[in-house]
This record gives structure tokens, sequence and C-alpha cells, in this order.
């Protein structure tokens, strides 16, 4: 069993928890679940910010701990303050140190985009996503079949949101793909073995059709990269760890922009 399926069976217990203490009834009466979500298009493509989805992540499998003191607040707000187009939040628990309340927090001081990170399973998390004011979800192709993904595409679309589909490779992303998506990513890092290649991303930013946006995920470290990725066609990079594992995740993507 590798680290993805440890990870999706903890994910379908942690699914069933959170089933039995919160009822869909209530996530639907929750202050956000009525806001319109904005635009990821919009914010992606808006001439003043970087294209950069800036992520909060306190630890990973492949990493372990990053950044164990960070405050997700004083973080995004900088990420957004910095030029960011969107801001990504981990709210895995077990793997990824998320908590529940991350997303309300950046949402609480942030108008852009927020991503709720995580492993996709159960319409459910879809539900929670709205009802926590994100905007956008992920699913990740190698752990949903192409079913999954049109129906959960469907059902996000259906609240307003934006949808993000994750793939490793031309298989993933031949099988998967379907009319309920805003964009694609291609996620340098592959999740199984948590080897990462930058080129993951060129050999496929041709293969995904031009009416999605095109993501780069994981492994970007320098700002000559997303140089070289916007001129490959993409219109987003996804970054966590180089802003995480410093003390100052705010000093360091602002100093990271400075050199785009
Ligand atoms: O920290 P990095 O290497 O900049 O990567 C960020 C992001 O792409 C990565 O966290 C990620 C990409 N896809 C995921 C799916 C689940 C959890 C995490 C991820």
């Amino acid at each position: 069993m590798n680290i993805l399926d440890k990870i999706v069976l903890r994910k379908k217990e942690e699914v069933a928890a959170a089933k039995a203490l919160v009822s869909v009834q209530d996530l639907e009466n929750s202050v956000h679940f009525n806001r319109t979500p904005y635009s990821f298009k919009e914010f992606l493509l808006a001439k003043d910010r970087t294209g950069i989805i800036a992520e909060f992540k306190r630890r990973s499998p492949s990493k372990g701990l990053i950044n164990g003191i960070a405050d997700v607040a004083e973080v995004t707000q900088a990420y957004n303050a910095a030029g960011a187009s969107a801001l990504s939040v981990l709210t895995d628990v077990d793997f990824f140190g998320g908590k529940t309340d991350d997303i309300l927090a950046a949402r609480a001081t942030n108008h852009i985009p927020i991503l709720r990170k995580d492993f996709m399973i159960d319409e459910y998390q879809i539900l929670e996503a709205k009802a926590w004011g994100a905007d956008i979800i992920l699913l990740i192709a190698s752990i949903l079949t192409p079913q999954q993904i049109n129906d959960f595409g469907k059902f996000a679309k259906g609240l307003g949101l934006n949808v993000l589909l994750e793939v490793h490779n031309l298989e993933e992303l031949e099988r998967s793909i379907c009319p309920n998506l805003d964009a694609i990513g291609v996620n340098n890092r592959n999740l199984g073995d948590f080897t990462v290649d930058i080129q993951t991303s060129f050999d496929l930013v041709n293969k995904i059709p031009n009416e999605f946006l095109k993501i780069s995920e994981s492994a970007i470290s320098n700002p000559q990269t997303i140089k070289e990725l916007k001129v490959a066609g993409f219109n987003g990079f996804l970054i966590g760890e180089n802003f995480m594992k410093t003390d100052n995740p705010g000093t360091a993507i602002r100093e990271f922009v400075t050199q785009l």
C-alpha cells in the first residue's frame, strides 16, 4: 500500500466522523454557504496578479514538518498582498497538519479565491468547502474514477464552485477530462512515491485543451521556472514549500515576486 492509498483509507474514516458530527443541513445553514465564489479564471488572468497560487501547508508526508508555527491568517494575507492570484489551504488533518478552521480563518481576511486542498472522495466534502467559504475544489485523477470526476465536478459547479482537476500523466489526463472542470493542474510530484520532475509539466501542457486554465503544481522554487512555464502556456503556478519552509513565508513570497 503506498502513501496515497493510506491517505484515502484514512480520509474515508475522517469523512464518516465529520458526517456524524455536522449534518448536511448544518453545512447548508452556515454563513458562507450562500456566497457567490470568486472566479478562479478572473483572478488567475488578472494583469495585476502573479498567477501564483500560494499554499499554506504545515507538513507533508514527503517532507515531514515544514512549518509548525506560521499563522494561517497572517501568512495568507501576506501572500495576497504580494500578488498571489489565489490561496491554497491544506485541510487534511493527519498527513498535512491542516485544521478544519484554516479555510474560515483565511476567508475572514482575504478577498481572492481560496482552494480547499484536500483528497476529495465524497460530495459531503464539497459541501464543507462551500460552507467554509472556499471558491475552488481539487479533484485528484489518480484516486477517482472518470465517473466520480464528472459527478463531483458537476455537483461543485452546481454550487458555483470552481473545479481544478489534478493529473500526473497523459493517461490520467485523457481518461479524466470532462466539461465540468475549470482548470487542469499538472502535479510535478508523483503522489505515490514523491519523486518530483518539472519536466512533467512541459510534457503535458500541449495535451491540455485550451478551454481549461493550465496550472503547474509542486516543486517550483525558482522565478526563472515560472517564466519558462508561462512561455510553455501555463496560467498558474502552485507553490507551497518554497515559501512555507522559511521563517517568514510572507517575506519569502515578496522577494520571489520581485524576480518575476
Ligand atoms: O510544496 P510544493 O512542492 O510547492 O507543492 C505545492 C502543491 O502543489 C502540493 O502541496 C500538492 C499538489 N497536489 C497535492 C494534492 C494533495 C496534497 C498536496 C498537493
